[in-house]
């Protein structure tokens, strides 16, 4: 997937202003920055959900920003996403929420559906809950059965956005080992946008920096560590910094 000299304005406000990035099939690529820096919204052009003003975001070497309605259903089909908190549908107990992409997009029996959402659990360690609704469960629970979800159609691509938010540490921890099996035992690509420094150092194959509507750093974690870039350094020190966007 690569995206190419991406830009988007709200209301005469510049927030993308030509991110350059390319993520190798199978790798876990991590998009950090600080608050207001734009990752929500450079995710949402990832998935199409947003159109850019300008540039394009390739994915199997078609453009989603020029594709027609339709094949742009068909490329997004080739996304999971996990939103922040899970997103569940509260009113649905585990097994229909997994089940709920199954049942639309594709003609799978019920019998064929219930092994999957039997296998998606297993994959996210949560085998057997699938009567419980979600209100049952803790927090990194719930983030688990939307991981769970954001699989169930075998995705090319998974997108997670801040997987940790108001996780504790080692709930957030235990997040991220869900995510690095999932990497290694699925064949798919990660993308994650979050501030969290600790999770992107365990997670990441490569760190990517959103600064000022671009992207002004990516490295591996032990080079991103490294790099002298006096923001990149506030920011490992835990000082997430408010960005100004024009
Ligand atoms: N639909 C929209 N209409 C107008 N402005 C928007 C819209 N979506 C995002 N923005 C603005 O774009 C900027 C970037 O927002 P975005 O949510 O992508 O930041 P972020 O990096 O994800 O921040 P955070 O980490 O706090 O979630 C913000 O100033 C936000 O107000």
């Amino acid at each position: 997937m690569a995206v190419i000299d991406l830009w988007k304005s709200f209301s005469g406000k510049e927030v993308l202003r030509g991110v350059n990035l390319t993520v190798a099939p199978g790798e876990s690529l991590v998009i950090v920055g600080g608050s207001g820096a734009g990752k929500s919204v450079l995710l949402k052009h990832l998935i199409g959900l947003v159109q850019p003003d300008r540039g394009h975001v390739i994915v199997d070497g078609e453009d989603l920003a020029c594709a027609e309605p339709e094949r742009c259903l068909a490329i997004r089909r080739k996304f999971g996403m996990s939103f922040q908190e899970g997103a569940l549908f509260d009113s649905m107990n585990v097994f229909d929420n997994i089940a709920f992409p199954l049942r639309r997009h594709t003609r799978m029996s019920e019998e064929e559906i219930a092994e999957r959402v039997r296998e998606c659990l297993s994959l996210v360690h949560l085998s057997g809950i699938e009567k419980k609704m979600p209100s049952e469960l803790s927090g990194g629970m719930r983030r688990r059965v939307g991981f769970a979800r954001a699989i169930a159609l075998k995705p090319e691509i998974l997108l997670f956005d801040e997987p940790n938010t108001g996780l504790d540490p080692i709930t957030a921890a235990a997040i991220d080992r869900v995510i690095i099996e999932m990497r290694d035992k699925l064949p798919v690509t990660m993308v994650t946008i979050t501030h969290d420094m600790n999770s992107a150092f365990r997670i990441a194959d490569r760190i990517a920096m959103l600064r000022g509507g671009k992207i002004v750093a990516v490295a591996p974690p032990e080079e991103f560590r490294k790099l002298p870039d006096p923001y990149v350094q506030s920011f490992l020190a835990g000082q997430p910094v408010e960005e100004e966007v024009a």
